[in-house]
């Protein structure tokens, strides 16, 4: 519950001549209530082939900067945590990075389960990594939550230089399997804010089941895209 709102029943109750215990018990409901309601704590987890830049994608949404230099891959697993407002609701990413190098997959495996949603990158100049989706979506298939969110993230969108994966191609991928699908680049920034926040609404939705809030997250991304003039799935 804000100070807002809580400086509000405050005075409410104060005008009123509601008793002492009455606005007690005022404040622990609406604590309990909001605070209840409020937060939503979700994993996220970025997955694809080493260096498709999933640690940049994450450091450029945490802290809005490029991990510019020698590229160091990923060990294991590492994370950090983002708090997203969605429409007045607090969502926390827990947002896991993992290592793409094939040595490091029984480990990755070990933490897909308790994931809510995946970001499933490949890199747009770099064909293998494209091809090696299906392998992605296979092991996911065997080892996430049915229902877990899933979409599907072409970057280095800002390399065209070096591109050779089509954005077409992406979309046409992510429409047979059914799933969102945007080019990024944790480089110029593009889309990487939107990815992440399209998922929070996703996550947000699912959680607070509310039957009048209609979201889909097709049609988000697709709008949404629309609205950045690029790259629309
Ligand atoms: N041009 C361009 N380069 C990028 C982008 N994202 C990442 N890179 C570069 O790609 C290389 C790999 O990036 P990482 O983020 O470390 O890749 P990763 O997927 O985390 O790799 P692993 O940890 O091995 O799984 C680095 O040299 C980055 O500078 C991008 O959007 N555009």
């Amino acid at each position: 519950m804000s100070n807002s709102s809580l400086l509000f029943v405050l005075i409410i109750s104060v005008i009123s001549g509601i008793d002492f215990y009455f606005f007690n018990f005022l404040i622990y409901f609406f604590t309990f209530f909001f605070i209840g309601q409020s937060e939503i704590i979700s994993l996220v987890m970025l997955v694809g082939d080493s260096g498709v830049g999933k640690t940049c994608l994450l450091v450029r949404f945490k802290d809005g900067a490029f991990l510019a230099g020698s590229f160091i891959s990923t060990v294991g697993i590492d994370f950090r945590n983002k708090v997203l407002n969605i429409d007045g609701v607090k969502v926390k990413l827990q947002i896991w990075d993992t290592a793409g190098q094939e040595r490091f997959r029984s480990v990755t495996h070990a933490y897909y389960r308790d994931a809510h949603a995946l970001l499933l990158l490949y890199d747009v100049t770099n064909k293998s990594s494209f091809d090696n989706i299906q392998a992605w979506l296979t092991e996911i298939h065997e080892y996430a939550q049915q229902d877990v969110v899933l979409m599907l993230l072409g970057n280095k969108a800002d390399a065209t230089h070096d591109r050779v994966v089509k954005r077409e191609d992406g979309e046409r991928l992510a429409k047979e399997f059914g799933v969102p699908f945007m080019e990024t680049s944790a480089r110029s920034g593009l889309n990487v804010e939107l990815a992440f926040t399209a998922v929070a609404k996703e996550l947000k939705h699912r959680s607070m089941k509310d039957p009048n809030e209609k979201f889909k997250l097709h049609e988000y991304v697709n709008k949404e895209m629309k609205g950045t003039g690029c790259c629309r799935s």
